[in-house]
């Protein structure tokens, strides 16, 4: 077991960049959505900079994109209608592109095998969560799933974090964050968890490293 794991008694893992790559899949049901409004579609490369705040920044950063605009100066109607056609479009296909990471399926299982309580919490609508999950064969995985719509506010606010961590009446010292993204680990270390990183995740296209998490990982089966 990694000496981060150490006394701990819940994980919390994060979904895309984490667990799974779900670029393409995003990528192209943005691309779809911005061609039927004739706009410039962008490379995959783009879109993974662009995600990690929840499907609507994803949207109003490919828009800004298309239309070399300022996000705050974009127009919302617009925006909107984009958001709601890639949203049509996601839900049509959130996996049929999408993979998991090596070793994630493996590591979840045998981590629950040794008594831990495993959460996700993903900065992705929740509607999206149990069809991957269930695709994926992992929807016995985990005790609670959030996503960034299932409570006031999403990563990097500790809201969810300490919401799971109050929910399985485990202390905040004994829960560890595994994320991709500068979000995961800053929502991490406010709610007072341990917090590992995976290097080959997204954050907007940043080394993770940055953001001083107490554990790199390369791979998720490190953990064990
Ligand atoms: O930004 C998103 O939609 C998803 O991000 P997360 O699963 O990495 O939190
Ligand atoms: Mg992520």
């Amino acid at each position: 077991m990694h000496p981060l794991l150490s006394g701990k008694k819940l994980i919390a893992f994060d979904l895309d960049g984490t667990l799974i790559d779900s670029v393409p899949d995003l990528a192209a049901a943005l691309a779809r959505a911005l061609e039927a409004e004739d706009l410039a579609v962008p490379e995959q490369e783009n879109v993974s900079r662009w995600v990690g705040n929840g499907t609507y920044r994803l949207v109003e950063r490919g828009l800004a994109w298309a239309q070399s605009t300022p996000e705050n100066r974009l127009d919302r109607a617009r925006l909107n209608r984009l958001y709601a056609a890639f949203m049509r479009y996601y839900g049509k296909a959130p996996h049929r592109l999408t993979r998991l990471y090596p070793g994630a399926a493996e590591t979840l299982y045998a981590l629950r095998e040794a008594g831990f309580v495993l959460v996700l919490i993903t900065n992705k609508p929740e509607r999206f969560i149990a069809p991957l999950l269930e695709h994926f064969a992992l929807s016995e995985a985990f005790a609670l799933c959030l996503g960034g719509d299932s409570l006031a506010r999403k990563k990097p606010d500790p809201l969810p974090l300490t919401h799971a961590a109050a929910r399985f009446s485990v202390a905040p010292s004994a829960c560890v964050m595994v994320g991709d993204s500068c979000h995961d680990i800053a929502a991490g270390k406010a709610a007072g968890f341990a917090t590992a990183a995976l290097t080959y995740g997204y954050n907007h296209g940043e080394p993770i490293g940055q953001s001083r998490p107490d554990a790199l990982l390369d791979s998720l089966s490190e953990l064990l």
